[in-house]
């Protein structure tokens, strides 16, 4: 490979782009953002970026540009998510949004052959930007990723990249990846037809060069099979995917996310009108996105997980060594455990359970995951079976001397952990953590005969673990501040959101989704239908319906916890008693395949057993609205969780957010209980809440905090 000289290089000082002219007739465009650790893009640089491109015009040695980051593991994340929601209005985002697309288009335009080279993520305005390039070219490197996920900030490509991902990669598949917003890797990109080639990151560079000396490509046409021709290339065709599209993508939103819809909007402007009309159409509804309060909080929720990001749970208390991670139990919630230690966080697992069934139960859990990576071609099997490497078992304590964390996932009973606790006390080092996975029992109390209870804490993950972001960190009064920030770390490396609560029933999330069950079980006592119920919180914004989720967690396990609540709280969290005929009647929910809804038949889990009205004595008729219903159960959570905050069990509003979204899947675009309250007002919300004491009794006395708040008109945030 030639080697090539510098020959001129331009950088003014605080510019993010420096050009490097070789006397190959190569120039490399680098972007380094000063001052911060990833490069995104700005309003400022458009002037920068602009001078670049003068000079790259004006000089005609240049015949092609390689455009690359100067950051060590990553091209562009995009847009500056804090420049957008500083913008005052949304003239102001479409003026940002225009010159982006021009300057694109101005590379798009360029004589000079373009090239992108993608090293680690390139995403939304990153990823534009290497559209507007005639070629791209990624590492295989795992951190490199590419994708268009605006749509999770609640707003939509806006430069370009509604139009132009179409073009290339085919309009089912852009739309695809404009829909869900999920980044793909180097492989499937490549597949994609979004790069042109993958190569090791050592020769990135060199192969970059090579190809900028070549002449500029003429674009490619998209590769479709029969039907893809049909329905990209013909007008009654597009007519279907684009009805098609938008019809499932309002099931999905149930119309609480306008982003999806206008992504929709702008791809088939640009195919019908032309991208000139496209580009246009996608800045204003750019602009109109920015300004939404659904965008608005959804952006919330990435500074929030950003800043999480950062936090050891104790300020300035460094975590301690993690190498190696115990579990105990070789159930569902084990077997996740182990698998997120193993495949997340690449720690050796040991697994241990009273049965060797047990073992190889989770073996085979993680077995039957990485198996689908790898029929799906995700990962090779030489990764599969590295991950697999990570996982052993035993029937006794062997192999668990040196584990740095064990983490209980045993029955509830309160018992069994505190001799586990003593066990692992004889069994492990003086350093090893106790976690107890444990979702209701007080971790004080599990902690009580322990020799060393500052090393006692609760780690409390979601079922099912590989999907469910959260995880509550639980310290009782006893527990080291060294013990949190280990376990905060240790489920941050398992690729989970840890948010630290404090010790007492329910922690965070299950008890403030007991109160929210618990009104959902009257309603359908006082006689509405169970789909009706379901549907009202799906319409408020929730995955699942309170009565279906039930059955998801298992009726047995959710309404185990309620004695639990009673005892600490008393009354405000009691139950309809016949719930218990449920039980009785061997109704556990989907995992014994009965439950409130019909799990035989044509469409099993998606029809209500009618029988179990007769059993609960009602006859279903529906006298309520949706809204009348959602009001009733989001209240009781709104209520607890401004409780929670009160009490110190959560540390912030903005933990309480996060731990409502993803453990429970609180309505993103609601921003979380205590943005919701925000919103609504606590003056509203208590006198909603005092309202419906008058009715329902006194579970609706409103918080004194939200009381107190309402009366100085204060918010949380
Ligand atoms: C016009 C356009 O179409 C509109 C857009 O482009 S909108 C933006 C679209 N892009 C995105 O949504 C990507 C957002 N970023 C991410 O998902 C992740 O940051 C990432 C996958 C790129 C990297 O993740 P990770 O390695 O864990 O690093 P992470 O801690 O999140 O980010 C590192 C730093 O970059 C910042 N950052 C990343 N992307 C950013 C963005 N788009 N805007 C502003 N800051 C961003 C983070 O705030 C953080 O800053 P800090 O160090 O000062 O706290």
């Amino acid at each position: 490979m030639e080697k090539a000289n510098n020959e001129t290089q331009t950088t003014a000082e605080n510019n993010a782009f420096t050009l490097d002219v070789h006397d190959n007739g190569v120039a490399i465009l680098s972007m380094d953002v000063p001052g911060e650790s990833m490069n995104t893009l700005k309003m400022e640089f458009a002037e920068q970026i602009s001078a670049m491109l003068d000079e790259i015009e004006s000089n005609n040695k240049i015949k092609g540009v390689v455009v690359i980051s100067g950051k060590d593991s990553s091209f562009v994340a995009g847009a500056d998510i804090s420049m957008l929601a500083s913008c005052e209005t949304a003239q102001d985002v479409e003026a940002i949004s225009t010159g982006g697309q021009q300057i694109f288009q101005r590379i798009e335009n360029m004589q000079a052959h373009f090239v992108a080279a993608i090293h680690g993520p390139a995403l939304g305005g990153g990823l534009e930007l290497a559209l507007a390039c005639h070629s791209r070219i990624c590492t295989d490197d795992k951190k490199t990723q590419m994708g268009l996920p605006e749509v999770q900030l609640g707003l939509l490509p806006g430069s370009g990249g509604t139009q132009r991902l179409p073009r290339l990669i085919g309009i089912q598949q852009a739309m695809k990846m404009m829909l869900t917003g999920s980044p793909v890797r180097a492989k499937q990109a490549l597949k994609y037809g979004i790069v042109d080639d993958m190569v090791p990151r050592s020769i990135l560079m060199d192969v970059a060069i090579e190809l900028a000396q070549k002449p500029k490509p003429q674009p490619k046409p998209v590769k479709l099979n029969l039907m893809g021709q049909f329905l990209e290339k013909t007008p009654i065709g597009r007519n279907t995917m684009f009805k098609q599209a938008r019809k499932q993508t309002l099931s999905k939103t149930k119309g609480n996310y306008p982003a999806p819809e206008l992504i929709i909007d702008c791809i088939e402007t640009g195919i019908d009108k032309g991208i000139q009309e496209g580009m246009s159409v996608e800045a204003k509804n750019f602009a109109y996105l920015v300004m939404t309060p659904e965008s608005e909080q959804l952006r919330n929720i990435f500074f929030a997980t950003t800043e999480m990001k950062k936090e050891t749970g104790v300020t300035g208390v460094e975590p301690g060594q993690l190498k190696k991670v115990g579990i105990l139990g070789g159930g569902l919630m084990g077997g996740g455990i182990a698998f997120v230690t193993a495949t997340k966080a690449g720690l050796p697992a040991r697994i241990k359970d009273i049965r060797s069934e047990g073992i190889a139960n989770a073996m085979k859990y993680s077995f039957d995951l990485l198996n689908k990576k790898v029929k799906r071609r995700f990962i090779p099997k030489s990764e599969m079976q590295k991950q697999m490497s990570l996982l052993t078992g035993s029937i006794d304590y062997s192999g668990f001397g040196d584990a740095d964390v064990v983490i209980e996932a045993v029955f509830e009973d309160l018992e069994l952990k505190q001799s586990m606790v003593h066990d692992v006390e004889t069994h492990c080092n003086e350093n090893t953590i106790f976690a107890s996975n444990t979702s209701s029992i007080p971790i004080g109390q599990i902690a009580e005969k322990a020799a060393r209870p500052e090393q006692v804490i609760g780690l409390h993950y979601f079922s099912p673990v590989d999907k469910m972001p959260l995880a509550e960190v639980i310290a009782h009064d006893k527990t080291s501040d060294k013990t949190i920030s280990t376990t905060v770390e240790l489920a941050r490396k398992q690729g989970k959101t840890p948010i630290v609560v404090k010790d007492g029933a329910g922690f965070y999330v299950n008890r403030i989704l007991a109160p929210y069950m618990n009104e959902a079980a009257n309603i359908l006592l006082a006689g509405e239908p169970i789909e009706h119920i379901d549907r009202s919180l799906v319409k408020f914004g929730f995955p699942v319906g309170p009565v279906k989720l039930l059955d998801e967690v298992g009726i047995d396990v959710g309404t185990k916890i309620i004695p639990i609540l009673m005892a600490q709280f008393g009354e405000r969290f009691k139950s309809a008693e016949a719930f218990d005929k449920v039980l009785a009647d061997d109704r556990k929910g989907k995992k014994n395949k009965r439950g409130f809804y019909a799990y035989s038949g044509k469409n099993p889990g998606k029809e209500v057993d009618e029988s179990v009205y007769e059993l609960l004595d009602i006859k279903p008729e529906q006298s309520l609205s949706g809204v009348e219903i959602s009001e009733r159960c989001v209240l009781l959570m709104l209520n607890e969780a401004a409780m929670c905050l009160d009490e110190g069990v959560i540390r912030s509003p903005r933990d309480g957010d996060i731990g409502a979204i993803f453990g429970i899947g609180f309505p993103p675009f609601l921003g979380g209980p205590f943005r919701y309250i925000d919103k609504l007002g606590a003056k509203y919300v208590v006198e909603r809440l005092q309202h419906n004491s008058t009715k329902f009794g006194d579970k609706f006395l409103p918080a004194p905090k939200l009381v107190e708040m309402a009366e100085k008109g204060e918010s949380f945030y």
